[in-house]
């Protein structure tokens, strides 16, 4: 008689033939494709885009080797129900799919049925796998009453998956993904979620199979917006980097919030108090006043040649103009040529008016427009018709004089610029942040060369208010036009040649060849380059793209001005924010979640759930923890540890002079007692130096500071002189460690 285990593996051979068809017939659609000729410019480009299509699906198909198929449900009523890392669609012969993806309703009792509540459940089947076999089956008998269903209480499959060591690199969890961790996945899209959970609780996990499932229920608009995925640092996006390739998924664009700004490598040190200041909310109306004083006005009259002439505007005249100009409400450089062609108007009936004074003399009241009186002169003043006003004003426009002052009063301006002159210089920082202290100015005041991660946000707020200044583009494009013209001449040129020596060989003239049909300009529009970039590569190298949702994890680090370059990167509030308030160690992160994003959605806009159960530390490691978290906030409690291993922490006093040698001894002890798995040294950053020298290089083992360490794992964590740590950090610290824990602390003595 054939047991479960066999007839589930003939199942999954089966499946698994499945998988090679549809592979076989994608690679198949491809070539095919791919090697269509002949075809217009619309033709190509739309085979470039089938092609993509086709190769992201041949990706997919491939990612999803390893555990294809995970579980089964057996239901009351009605066929059993497989359950994979994707879909496989039924044949033409079949009622149901062979395969339901997880992401799919029909598969959504695998992780929510329990013995209260079925869901016309029966039997939930966990299968293990190793590549194609099936190594292990274990049932759950909903019928039976007694399962508490994925809820968090450790069923054999998630302590298998929990127990099992580290690698390095965070993988998926779809076969076990508990019911409170589910909830949380398939939340509707619409509307800003902040997931609060300690450490361990998950709540990386979640986003990133959240942002999976997203992208599966809402495929054709999201593929094509994007979900950027925030976090903390290049580590952590390595960490977590393959987790949505092997859910098939590559549609997303990770980025650390440094990398925010298009074109910009934001890796100058910094000092923390800098770094906290240039986050805070004040900031975008320190830049918007740093930005007022570039616009700019002469002390007394300010002086225009033009033409062997001098033109004159005072202050009182150029103030009335600049404030027509803001009044517009545009960004500054959208503004510049508005208020370019208020002052060449201003100037233009002055001139005329000067000419009227000349003509007839000075007048009644009219006592010029230098000195009181109504100025800019008005229709009425002028001699001149509009005809030559017109004429007039187009001489003053590309007068070297004339523009020459207006870049002056009006300056056009990258947010490079305008940052970079305000950081260098006093006086502007004196007049842009009045409100900040000398100390505080000091902080900001530095050399050009190179932007600070806190310089990401308040270089989008500058071209935010400056608006696009796309004088650059332009030129590139028009250089790129005119590079693909000469090369389509050239191309006519050769076949014009080549004609004429084929005429030669006696062909015949009257022969209609491409070039006469053509001239180099459409030649040149046939070779513009297609745009290859997939979305989420047009999206990073694009500050104003509107992401379809915005995943944020850690997110308690960020500061005030990220959130609000975060919010410009999202009008649609489609946003899932993951972080642990008892975490925050930046200086300017958020103290509680109301605090840090009511200023920017308004209060109560964002909807908190929060996640209990801890998967990451064995009871006996939370238990040190939880002592840190009562000191952090009394009102906080630590989440609810999901298994125990029976191995306490330890905790050794070494002399501080010899805190590096005892640190690498009672590492290598721990690797001979534990060989393989992951290791971590985590210590103060000034201990770092001597413990990184001490340990030496050792495959599978880091040493990093606990900022550094946040959202990581290993499988055993040395924590080294914990007391040094503000408390924050102390806890991301005694948070890492799956199975084992070494406290060391330097005795005073030593
Ligand atoms: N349902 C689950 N099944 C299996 N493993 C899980 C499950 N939920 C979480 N884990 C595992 O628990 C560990 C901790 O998860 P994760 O890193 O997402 O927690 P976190 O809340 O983000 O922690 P931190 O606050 O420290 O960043 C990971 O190894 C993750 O794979």
């Amino acid at each position: 008689m054939s047991t479960a285990r066999d007839r589930e593996q003939e199942c999954l051979t089966e499946l698994y033939t499945r998988l090679d068809e549809l592979r076989e017939q994608t690679r198949q659609r491809l070539d095919q494709v791919l090697s269509t000729t002949g075809l217009g410019h619309q033709g190509l480009t739309e085979r470039d885009v089938a092609a993509a299509g086709l190769a992201r699906r041949l990706g997919e198909l491939h990612s999803v080797e390893n555990g294809l198929c995970f579980g089964r449900l057996t239901m009351t009523e009605g066929p059993d129900r497989a359950i994979g890392r994707i879909g496989i669609p039924a044949a033409a012969d079949e009622t149901e799919p062979p395969l339901i993806d997880w992401r799919a309703p029909a598969a959504r009792p695998f992780y929510t049925a329990t013995g209260a509540r079925t869901e016309g459940v029966r039997v939930r089947r966990h299968l293990r796998t190793s590549g194609r076999t099936v190594t292990g089956v274990q049932d759950e008998d909903l019928a039976a009453g007694a399962v508490a269903g994925a809820g968090g209480d450790g069923t054999p499959a998630l302590l298998t998956a929990l127990n099992a060591p580290r690698t390095g690199r965070m993988t998926d969890i779809v076969a076990t993904i508990q019911a409170e961790q589910d909830a949380i996945i398939r939340a509707p899209r619409a509307g800003v979620l902040v997931v609060q959970g300690g450490p361990g609780t998950g709540k990386t996990a979640v986003a990133l199979h959240r942002a999976a499932y997203l992208l599966y229920t809402h495929r054709e608009r999201l593929a094509r917006d994007v979900v950027l995925i925030v976090g903390p640092g290049t580590a952590f996006l390595r960490y977590i980097g393959e987790v949505l390739p092997s859910l098939g998924e590559s549609g997303v664009l990770l980025a650390t919030p440094a990398e925010l700004y298009p074109g910009v490598t934001a890796d100058r040190p910094e000092d923390p108090r800098t770094a906290e200041l240039k986050g805070r909310a004040a900031m975008a109306g320190v830049i918007a006043a740093a930005l007022a004083d570039r616009q700019w006005l002469p002390a007394d009259t300010l002086r225009i040649d033009h033409d062997g002439e001098t033109l004159h505007l005072d202050r009182a005249g150029a103030e009335r103009l600049r404030r027509r100009a803001r009044d517009l409400g545009l960004p500054h450089n959208e503004t510049a040529p508005l208020h370019g062609e208020l002052v060449v108007d201003a100037l233009a009936r002055s001139v005329a008016a000067g000419i009227h004074t000349a003509v007839l003399g000075p007048g009644g009241e009219d006592g010029g427009w230098g000195d009181g009186g109504d100025w800019p002169p008005g229709e009425d003043d002028s001699l001149l018709s509009e005809d030559e006003l017109d004429d007039l004003r187009a001489e003053l426009r590309s007068s070297p004089g004339v523009r020459a002052a207006l870049r002056r009063l009006w300056p056009p301006l990258t947010p490079q610029r305008l940052l970079a002159d305000l950081f260098a210089s006093p006086r502007r920082l004196a007049t842009a942040a009045p409100r900040l202290t000398d100390a505080e100015r000091g902080l900001l005041l530095r050399e050009p060369g190179g932007w600070a991660p806190s310089d990401v946000p308040l270089l989008d707020e500058a071209a935010e208010l400056l608006g696009t200044d796309d004088r650059a583009a332009r030129a590139a494009e028009a250089a790129e036009h005119a590079e693909r013209l000469r090369l389509a001449q050239e191309a006519l040129d050769v076949a014009r040649g080549s004609r004429a020596t084929e005429h030669d060989d006696g062909t015949d003239p009257e022969t209609l060849s491409a070039f006469d049909l053509l001239d180099a300009g459409r030649l040149a529009e046939r070779h513009a380059e297609a745009d290859h970039r997939t979305p989420a590569e047009r999206a990073a190298a694009d500050r104003t793209w509107a992401f379809g949702h915005i995943v944020v994890d850690e997110a308690q680090e960020l500061s005030a001005m990220t959130w609000r370059l975060l919010l410009r990167r999202c009008p649609a509030r489609s946003m899932t924010l993951v972080g642990d308030i008892a975490q925050t160690s930046a200086p300017g992160g958020a103290r509680s979640w109301a605090a840090a994003l009511d200023p920017h959605l308004g209060p109560g806009r964002a909807r908190t759930v929060e996640l209990t159960v801890n998967y990451r530390l064995p009871a006996e490691i939370a238990a040190p923890a939880a002592d840190v978290l009562r000191a952090i906030d009394p009102e906080l409690r630590p989440p609810r540890a999901v298994r125990s291993t029976g191995v306490p922490p330890w905790h050794r006093t070494v002399p501080a002079g010899r805190l590096p040698a005892g640190t690498a001894r009672a590492l290598a002890d721990e690797r001979a007692a534990h060989p393989g798995g992951t290791a971590a040294v985590i210590a103060p950053p000034d201990l770092l130096p001597a413990l990184t020298a001490a340990v030496g290089p050792v495959p599978g083992v880091s040493v990093l500071d606990p900022r550094t360490a946040k959202g990581l794992e290993y499988d055993t964590v040395l924590v080294v002189d914990p007391g040094a740590m503000p408390l924050p950090d102390r806890y991301v610290a005694l948070t890492r460690a799956t199975q084992r824990l070494g406290i060391l602390t330097p005795s005073r003595a030593g």
